[in-house]
This record gives C-alpha cells, sequence and structure tokens, in this order.
C-alpha cells in the first residue's frame, strides 16, 4: 500500500488549483440513470471514488466515455464524462461495489423512479459511524414505494404507476436523503415537497443539473425543495462545482505552515463559515481574480472553537483538517462534533504527533503546542488521513502517512498539488 513522506516545516507558497467536488460528482453521476439520453459532466475530478461510481454505473448498463485528462500540475478541467444510460441492464447495486463506497446508495431513487424496481446493497456502517440509510427508505415509501431488507439488501418496488409526488418531512438533515428523494421525485407523478432538506451547495448542484435535464425544481439551497415530476427527462450538459472540502483543506495547510496561496478555482460563497471561523484564527481569506488567497494576518495562530453543522455551518467534511490546524495554535480550541457519532479517529494519531488533545463525547479540547513532531501515522477514513497530511506538512522531522489510498479516494494528486508549493513530501509506491 502506497504511503506519503513529508519532511515539514517548509511555508506553502504559490497556486493550488482546486478540482471538481467529489460529493458532487457522485450524485450527478447517478442522475444518468434518469434519462435514455446523454448526461455530459465537466470537471469531473479524477478519484477513487469517481471509478468506483464509474464501475458501478457501467453494471446498471450505462455507457461512460472519457474524454479529455487531467491537466498537468493540478486540476482536472480536462475531464469530461459522458454517460449514457440508453437501457438498463440490471436494476441490482451489488454488495461488492456499494460496501466500497456509501454513496452507491444514490442509484436507488433514480432506478426506481426510472424501472419501477431497484435492489441496492444496504451500505452499512463506517469508519465514521454507522450512517443509516432510513431517511432514504422511509421518504421513497412515503412516495408510494415497497420496500423490503432482505440477504442486507434494499429490494424495492414503485406502486403501479409509478411513484408518487407526497410531502417528505425530514427529521433530520441528511444530504443523501435529500439527493436520491429529489432525483426519484424528478420521474415521479404530481408534486413532492422535502421539508428539512440539506442546503449544502452540491444539492443546488444537482438541482441546476436535473433543471438543465428538464426536471421542475424549486428551492434547491434551502430548507424547503419542492419538485413537480417529469414523464421523462432528456440528456443535458453539466459543470461540476469546484470542491469546497478539498479547498479548506489546502487553505488550512497554507495556514499552518505559515504559508500564502492562492486556491484557482475556490468560490468563497461555498465556504463562508470555514472562511468566519479561520478569520477567528487570524487567517485571511481575499478574493482574487483566479479565486482565494488564503495566508495568516499577523503570523500567529489564534485557538478558536469550532462546532460542525449541515450547511451553511461549518462542515464536518473539515473537521479534522480544523483539529490539524488548531494543534499549534496560541490558546486552545475547542471542537465539537455533532454529524458524526465516531468522526475522531485522527485524535490518536495527532497526540503521536505532539499534539495535546482530550476527548469528552462530541467535544475535544485541543491544548495549542509550540511545535508538533513527525511520525509514522496512520488513519482509517479520507479526511482523517488528510489532517495528517496537514500536520505533517507543520511537524519537524519526517511524517509517514499510511494506507494512502483514503485520501486517493477524495484528492485528487494530493502530493503533486502540495509540492508545486514548496512541500517537501513524495509517495511511496508499495506493491503488495
Ligand atoms: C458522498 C457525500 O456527499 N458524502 C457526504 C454526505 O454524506 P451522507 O449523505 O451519507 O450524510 P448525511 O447528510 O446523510 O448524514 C448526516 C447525518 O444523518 C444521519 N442519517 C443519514 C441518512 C439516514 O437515512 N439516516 C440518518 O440517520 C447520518 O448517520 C449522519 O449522522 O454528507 C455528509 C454530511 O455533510 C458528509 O460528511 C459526506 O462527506
Ligand atoms: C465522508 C465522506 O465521504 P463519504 O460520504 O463518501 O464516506 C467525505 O467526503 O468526507
Amino acid at each position: 500500500m502506497d504511503k506519503l513522506r513529508i519532511r515539514g516545516g517548509r511555508p506553502l507558497k504559490g497556486s493550488i488549483p482546486i478540482s471538481g467536488a467529489k460529493n458532487a460528482a457522485l450524485p450527478l453521476m447517478a442522475a444518468c440513470l434518469l434519462t435514455d439520453g446523454t448526461l455530459t459532466l465537466a470537471n469531473l475530478p479524477h478519484l477513487a471514488d469517481i471509478t468506483t461510481m464509474a464501475n458501478l454505473l457501467a453494471q446498471h448498463g450505462v455507457d461512460i466515455r472519457l474524454n479529455g485528462h487531467a491537466q498537468g500540475g493540478g486540476g482536472s478541467q480536462g475531464r469530461v464524462v459522458e454517460l449514457t444510460a440508453a437501457t438498463i441492464a440490471s436494476t441490482t447495486a451489488p454488495y461488492d461495489l456499494v460496501r466500497k463506497m456509501r454513496a452507491s446508495v444514490l442509484v436507488l431513487g433514480p432506478l426506481l423512479a426510472r424501472c419501477g424496481q431497484a435492489k441496492v446493497s444496504l451500505p452499512g456502517g463506517c469508519a465514521i459511524g454507522p450512517r443509516p440509510v432510513d431517511l432514504h427508505i422511509k421518504g421513497l415509501q412515503a412516495m408510494g414505494a415497497i420496500i423490503e431488507i432482505e440477504g442486507g439488501y434494499v429490494i424495492a418496488s414503485a406502486p403501479a404507476g409509478g411513484l408518487r409526488g407526497a410531502e417528505i418531512v425530514f427529521p433530520q438533515v441528511s444530504v443523501g436523503a435529500t439527493e436520491n428523494l429529489m432525483m426519484a421525485a424528478a420521474l415521479a407523478k404530481g408534486e413532492t415537497v422535502l421539508v428539512n432538506a440539506a442546503r449544502e451547495p452540491e444539492i443546488t448542484d444537482l438541482a441546476h443539473c436535473l433543471i438543465a435535464m428538464g426536471a421542475e425544481i424549486e428551492g434547491a439551497g434551502t430548507d424547503r425543495i419542492r419538485i413537480r415530476g417529469r414523464d421523462r427527462l432528456s440528456g443535458a450538459r453539466h459543470t461540476i462545482i469546484p470542491d469546497r472540502i478539498e479547498t479548506g483543506t489546502f487553505a488550512m495547510a497554507a495556514a499552518i505552515t505559515g504559508g500564502d496561496v492562492e486556491l484557482v478555482g475556490a468560490r468563497l460563497d461555498h465556504i463562508r463559515s470555514v472562511a468566519r471561523i479561520l478569520a477567528g484564527a487570524e487567517i485571511d481569506f481575499e478574493e482574487t481574480e483566479a479565486g482565494l488567497r488564503v495566508r495568516r494576518r499577523n503570523g500567529v495562530l489564534v485557538g478558536v472553537d469550532v462546532m460542525t453543522e449541515p450547511f451553511p455551518g461549518f462542515p464536518t467534511d473539515l473537521q479534522a483538517q480544523m483539529m490539524a490546524l488548531m494543534c499549534t495554535c496560541t490558546g486552545a480550541a475547542m471542537i465539537t462534533e455533532s454529524i458524526f457519532e465516531n468522526r475522531f479517529m485522527h485524535v490518536p494519531e495527532l497526540a503521536r504527533m505532539g499534539a495535546n488533545i482530550t476527548v469528552h463525547g462530541a467535544s475535544a479540547l485541543v491544548r495549542g503546542v509550540p511545535r508538533l513532531t513527525g511520525a509514522p501515522v496512520m488513519a482509517t477514513d479520507l479526511r482523517a488521513s488528510v489532517s495528517l497530511v496537514i500536520a505533517g506538512l507543520a511537524a519537524a522531522g519526517e511524517t509517514v502517512v499510511n494506507r494512502i489510498y483514503h485520501l486517493d479516494r477524495g484528492y485528487e494528486r494530493i502530493e503533486e498539488k502540495l509540492v508545486a508549493c514548496g512541500a517537501d513530501m513524495e509517495r511511496v509506491r508499495e506493491t503488495p
């Protein structure tokens, strides 16, 4: 398994191109199942999760053509994918593919709406918590679906005449359930209203694409989304939004190293809560023609408290990176995780690098230390892994981050982008 070797202590300086958003691309790819026309997606990131989704779609019968290439020096503006689900060869999403990536469950709504049936493996829990899909299932049931759980699979069928629009009130905000139900509703009979819907930019991006495919959707980006179902949708062309989590990650990497970086293509409107919190830590974001410039205001990093929340709050997918950043702050920081039950796996690894962190339930108290020191570390999920890269960039000496396949799920050519800004790091390839 590949590792990353990092010799810390160099300030990051230069520009980093921000790739297309993984968490926008995955539901957008699933949306191709809603039409027999061709869905063309531009700005597709080059990531392991995208390959997993492509493999899943291929076994449903989708014809996939990848044009362009990842541009040198980072960025993926050259990658365009054409997805054509002229016919659906299979309505089953098998365990072997779903277990690799939870977002595979996003094929459930589109398959059920288009084919009247779907059999999708339950994704199960993962390193960050149990992650049930009950809200996806209850929402589809409210639209008339008959659903059984058998042998680890969700077996769903639509009533005669197809799924019907319904008012669905989410007891808890769920990004994936909002996406699944928005896609199903786009081909259902009548009107669906999603109440307490997720407001993440990835939801708005999906809505824009569905609208380009002929769907009638109002209110995406608010907590009440209204969808009027159509008999059929058509192909469309859509450009995937830049990755706000990658943006926040590199902003924190720049800040911890005392660097000065321009994040090319980044959007401030997608990370306002992050910019606000980081402003409190004395890190400035400045909008530039090409994106966002990030650097420390006065040379110091001040401890700030953070609580993760659904958008527009501070994203859980940046909590681990924020914790790494706070390890060397002046003062202390209380970091509270309110979305996932078990998203502190980076804490013992950061402690191995000299961090002073105490966990009390859903909160971690980080007391700043003058310097982290390099160590061999390992993480069991994507954002925890990248938090160790951030810590390693600032630590004295050498850090080896093991098992970086987690990183390759969500960060496109991370070492290439960081080395271009002066980081001293390399990928160590190991053949099994
Ligand atoms: C591919 C993708 O876009 N992944 C993101 C998506 O995951 P995902 O869509 O899985 O996350 P959700 O927003 O659904 O989960 C939020 C919370 O709701 C709970 N829940 C969710 C669904 C359900 O049926 N029942 C239930 O109880 C979850 O366990 C979690 O505690 O949003 C998360 C929250 O911003 C991010 O961390 C993930 O990176
Ligand atoms: C948790 C994440 O992804 P997933 O929902 O695919 O596990 C993430 O992107 O941080």
